[in-house]
């Protein structure tokens, strides 16, 4: 697992265990009940634990500049196997508007094990506009722009996915409109053990682009160097993640 820090994963207990010289959190455990009502069946049954959480971790000699820059680093692990016929994701949400910067805010994924899928639409209104399903391999980096709807999903289906994301540390999730149409616009499903997406009827009827991770030359980001490691060669990399509001035009008409 290629992460730029040391950090190694209690399968088990869905935990972290982190090297010398990394700090993070225990992880917080989100649970099947916490995410019915983003379901296409909330009544389903499944694993008690859907995934883990450890949001804030890093090297030691660099938390002083995260807390500075307002960048923060999360670490998730997403189980294998299946919730009913979805495979097993977060329950997706909208990034509210940080005080620090008056907007909402980016994500920047990459994935460390297993494989993915991030989804994402532009609104969580009754027209969700552009609609898309990225799949990144491990280290691949996907890109969420601000103010979208967006959720992951484990595409590596009966295995473990880990990934690493950055984003800005006054976070907010917001799930009002979201849980309002009974989850995202494309329900992901698990057919012949591949995952399709069906369109969720309370959206107005929209098409969704299925594509593979890019590079992302306008952020200058380089493929195949772990994100934190791109942040410990240029501390102001991630910038677009804390001041969104400086990369306007990028912004406009983005392609994830
Ligand atoms: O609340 P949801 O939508 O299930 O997802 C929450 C998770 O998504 C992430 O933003 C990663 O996409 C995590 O940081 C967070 O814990």
């Amino acid at each position: 697992m290629k992460t730029g820090f040391n950090i190694q994963v209690d399968l088990d207990n869905l935990e972290f265990i982190y090297g010398d010289g990394v700090f993070g959190p225990k992880t917080e455990k989100r649970k099947l009940n916490d995410i019915r009502e983003s379901l296409s069946d909330p009544n389903v049954s499944g694993p008690e634990i859907i995934y883990a959480v450890a949001m804030d971790v890093g090297k030691e000699e660099n938390r002083e500049d995260l807390i500075n820059r307002n960048l923060l680093y999360g670490a998730m692990i997403f189980q294998g196997g299946t919730i009913g016929d979805e495979p097993i994701r977060s329950q997706g949400h909208v990034h509210a508007i940080s005080k620090s910067c008056n907007c909402s805010t980016p994500e920047v994924y990459e994935i460390w094990s297993g494989e993915a899928c991030i989804y994402m639409q532009e609104y969580a209104t009754d027209n969700p506009g552009r609609c898309f399903a990225v799949h990144a391999q491990a280290g691949q980096i996907v890109i969420v722009p601000p103010g979208w709807a967006h959720c992951t999903i484990n595409d590596s289906i009966d295995e473990p996915m880990l990934f690493g994301a950055w984003c800005i540390r006054d976070y907010g999730f917001e799930y009002k409109d979201i849980r309002a149409h009974n989850g995202i616009a494309f329900y992901p499903k698990v057919r012949n053990e591949k995952i399709l997406f069906e369109q969720n009827s309370k959206y107005t009827d929209t098409i969704l682009e299925i594509k593979e991770a890019r590079d992302y030359p306008e952020f200058k980001l380089k493929q195949g160097i772990p994100i934190y490691t791109q942040y410990e060669k240029n501390h102001n990399l991630f910038s677009f993640v804390t001041q969104p509001q400086l990369f306007r035009d990028i912004w406009k008409g983005f392609c994830p």
